[in-house]
Order: C-alpha cells, then sequence, then structure tokens
C-alpha cells in the first residue's frame, strides 16, 4: 500500500499518480488534499498524516507532493523511521531506494512536469534495496534517531 499525500500544488499530479498506480497492479491509499484551490491546504497537515502511516507499517511506501517537494519532505522526516528522497531526476530516486532505502518519495510538482514525475516515481518503486553496506549506515541513522553516536561501536 502506497501512502499518499499533498497540498494544494500537488493535487492534479496526485491524480496522474494515482492512475499510474493503478496500471502498475499497486494499492495507494490517499491522506490528502483533495482541494487543488484552496492555499490553506497546509502540507504538514497531509505530510505528516501520510508519513504516520508509513513509520507504522498501515503503509509500505509513501509518494508525497507539494509545490517544491521540499517543505513536506521536511514535515516527513521528523517521523521517527521516515528516510525521504526528494527527487527530480530517475537516478537520484533509484539510487535512494538501493542504496538508502528511502521510504518517502517527495517531489516539487511545480518542479517537474506529470510525465517525469511518473518517471522517476516507477523507477523508485521499481528499485530494490542492496543491503550490505548500506544496512550499515541505515543502522547509523537509526542510532542518531535514538540520540546515540553513530560511530559508538566503534569505541570513536
Ligand atoms: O512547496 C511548498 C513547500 O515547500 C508548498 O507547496 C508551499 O505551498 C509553497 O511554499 C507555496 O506556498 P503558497 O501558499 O502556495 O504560496
Amino acid at each position: 500500500m502506497i501512502a499518499l499525500a499533498c497540498d494544494h500544488h500537488g493535487v492534479a499530479l496526485k491524480q496522474e499518480l494515482m492512475k499510474m498506480l493503478d496500471e502498475m497492479g499497486l494499492t495507494w491509499k490517499d491522506f490528502g488534499t483533495y482541494d487543488a484551490n484552496n492555499p490553506g491546504d497546509d502540507y504538514p497537515v497531509y505530510g505528516y498524516k501520510a508519513a504516520q502511516a508509513v513509520a507504522s507499517g498501515e503503509c509500505d511506501r509513501g509518494i508525497l507532493l507539494c509545490g517544491t517537494g521540499m517543505g513536506i519532505s521536511i514535515v516527513a522526516c521528523k517521523v521517527r523511521g521516515i528516510r525521504v528522497c526528494t527527487c527530480s531526476d530517475v537516478y537520484s530516486a533509484e539510487m535512494s531506494k538501493r542504496h538508502n532505502n528511502s521510504n518517502i518519495l517527495t517531489m516539487g510538482a511545480l518542479v517537474v512536469g506529470n510525465e517525469k514525475a511518473k518517471m522517476i516515481a516507477r523507477s523508485w518503486l521499481n528499485a530494490e534495496f542492496e543491503g550490505g553496506r548500506h544496512q550499515r549506515r541505515i543502522d547509523m541513522i537509526e542510532k542518531i534517531e535514538n540520540g546515540e553516536d553513530p560511530e559508538m561501536e566503534k569505541g570513536k
């Protein structure tokens, strides 16, 4: 299950992504907003709901949209266990899954066009985490989340 969320800038792109996910045979859950014409639809509200759903395991991954992809990324990063990639290119999206095991992709609806955004999302969804040395680094990130020094085990 893919969590989807956006602010007013991302509504049209989110609808395109829903169609794409349907074509890919992937299920999704929309955490809002649903209104492209309400500038009061603030991205922290919707980004937080979707990020919580990923962190809790209700959803496997999330795709979040705002004007630049930045604000909603900052929000999602505040939720423990969330690893965000903010992408406007296919290579970064694929590598962020393969190496960083990113569980949320954010994009800027005012930055990338719909077709490119779909290519980015597709490459991210199709990529697989490689583990190995990359897992060691993710373990370090989890230590930082727990208020620990990532070098602790090395005795530094
Ligand atoms: O891009 C965003 C945050 O990083 C959001 O889409 C904001 O909406 C953006 O800051 C634009 O805000 P506005 O109220 O639509 O002018």
